[in-house]
C-alpha cells in the first residue's frame, strides 16, 4: 500500500466532510501507510439551497459532480449518504461498499417540546421532506409544514431563531456532528418511517479499479448492504427519488429481513403501507413486492400526480 494516495471526492457541508474524513480514517487504520486526500466539490444541490427541492427535481442532485470527478480521474472514490444516491450509476462507476448503518431514525428536534405528542394545536414544523411531511400531517392535520433547507447547522439556527415549534432531521447527521444533545426524541419507525438508505454511508468508485475496490472491501458491512439493497429495490420499482413521499426501512435479525414501506399523499390524507419479511437472500424481491403491493393499493396515482 506504500505510495498509494486515495483521492476522496466530497461535498463541502460539515456532514459530508465528516463522512469523507471518517472513510479516510477507516482506510488509514485498515492500511497503515496509505494516504488520503479530500477533493471538495460543489454540487447542483448545494447551489440551489434556496429553491424548493421538489421543484428543482432531478435525481442525484448531490452526487453528479462527484461522479464526473471520478470519471475524469480527478478523484478515486466518492463518499455519499445512501439516502442521496440514485438507484442507477453512470457507466464505469458503481457502488463499491456500504458501511455499517448509524441510527436510522428521524429525530424530533425542538427547544420547547419533548416529543411529538406534546406539540401545540397548530404546530409549525420545519422540513422539506415530503416523506416526513406526509407522516406528520397524517397525525397532525392542523400542522403547518414550513420549508427548511440548508445544512444541519443552518437548519438548527433557523429553529433557534424561533421560526418553528420543531424540526425533523435525520438522527444520524446529528450524531455524526456530535449534536445528539439536540435530539428531543428519536421517532420510532412506526411514527416516522425513515428514508431509503437513511443513516448508511456508501462509497462509489470506478468499477474497473481493482486496487481501490479491493481496499474498500475492508469497510463493507454485509448486513447494512442487505437491508439497503431491499430498500433500494423498492425505490427502483417505484421509480422514486429522494424528493417523493416514499419511505422504506429494512432490518435484519438472525438472517430474517423485515421491511416496511409506505407512499403517502403529501397532505397526509392517505398513506399506503406494506410490510414483508423473509430470508436475507430474498432482500431485493422483498423490496420489489412491497413496491408492487403499494402500487396496487393506489400509490401509483399519488406518484403520477407528483411527476
Ligand atoms: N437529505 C440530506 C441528508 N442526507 C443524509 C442526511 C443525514 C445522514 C444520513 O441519513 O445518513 C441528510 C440530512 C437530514 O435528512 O437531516
Amino acid at each position: 500500500m506504500a505510495n498509494q494516495i486515495i483521492r476522496i471526492a466530497t461535498r463541502k457541508s460539515p456532514l459530508a466532510l465528516w463522512q469523507a474524513e471518517h472513510v479516510a480514517d477507516r482506510l488509514k487504520r485498515a492500511f497503515p501507510g496509505l494516504e488520503t486526500e479530500l477533493v471538495t466539490m460543489t454540487t447542483k444541490g448545494d447551489k440551489l439551497l434556496d429553491a424548493p427541492l421538489a421543484k428543482v427535481g432531478g435525481k442525484g442532485l448531490f452526487v453528479k459532480e462527484l461522479e464526473q470527478g471520478m470519471l475524469e480521474g480527478r478523484a478515486d472514490i466518492a463518499v455519499h449518504s445512501m439516502k442521496d444516491v440514485p438507484v442507477e450509476f453512470p457507466d464505469g462507476l458503481h457502488l463499491s461498499v456500504i458501511l455499517q448503518r448509524e441510527d436510522p431514525t428521524d429525530a424530533f428536534v425542538s427547544n420547547h417540546y419533548a416529543s411529538l405528542s406534546e406539540l401545540p394545536e397548530r404546530p409549525r414544523i420545519g422540513t422539506c421532506s415530503l416523506r416526513r411531511q406526509c407522516q406528520i400531517k397524517e397525525k397532525f392535520p392542523n400542522a403547518e409544514i414550513l420549508t427548511l433547507r440548508g445544512n444541519v447547522n443552518t437548519r438548527l439556527a433557523k429553529l433557534d431563531a424561533g421560526e418553528f415549534d420543531a424540526i425533523i432531521l435525520a438522527s444520524a447527521g446529528l450524531v455524526r456532528l456530535e449534536m445528539q444533545h439536540r435530539i428531543a426524541a428519536r421517532l420510532d419507525p412506526s411514527e416516522s418511517l425513515p428514508a431509503i438508505g437513511q443513516g448508511a454511508i456508501g462509497i462509489e468508485c470506478r468499477s474497473d479499479d481493482t486496487v481501490i475496490n479491493e481496499l474498500l472491501s475492508r469497510l463493507h458491512d454485509p448486513e447494512t448492504h442487505i437491508c439497503v439493497s431491499a430498500e433500494r429495490a423498492m425505490n427502483a420499482r417505484l421509480k422514486g427519488g429522494c424528493q417523493v413521499p416514499i419511505a422504506g426501512f429494512a432490518t435484519l435479525q438472525s438472517d430474517i429481513l423485515y421491511m416496511r414501506g409506505l407512499v403517502g399523499d403529501p397532505d397526509g390524507s392517505v398513506i399506503y403501507r406494506a410490510e414483508r419479511s423473509g430470508s436475507a437472500e430474498q432482500a431485493e424481491q422483498i423490496g420489489v413486492s412491497i413496491a408492487e403491493e403499494l402500487l396496487a393499493s393506489g400509490a401509483d396515482k399519488i406518484l403520477q400526480a407528483l411527476f
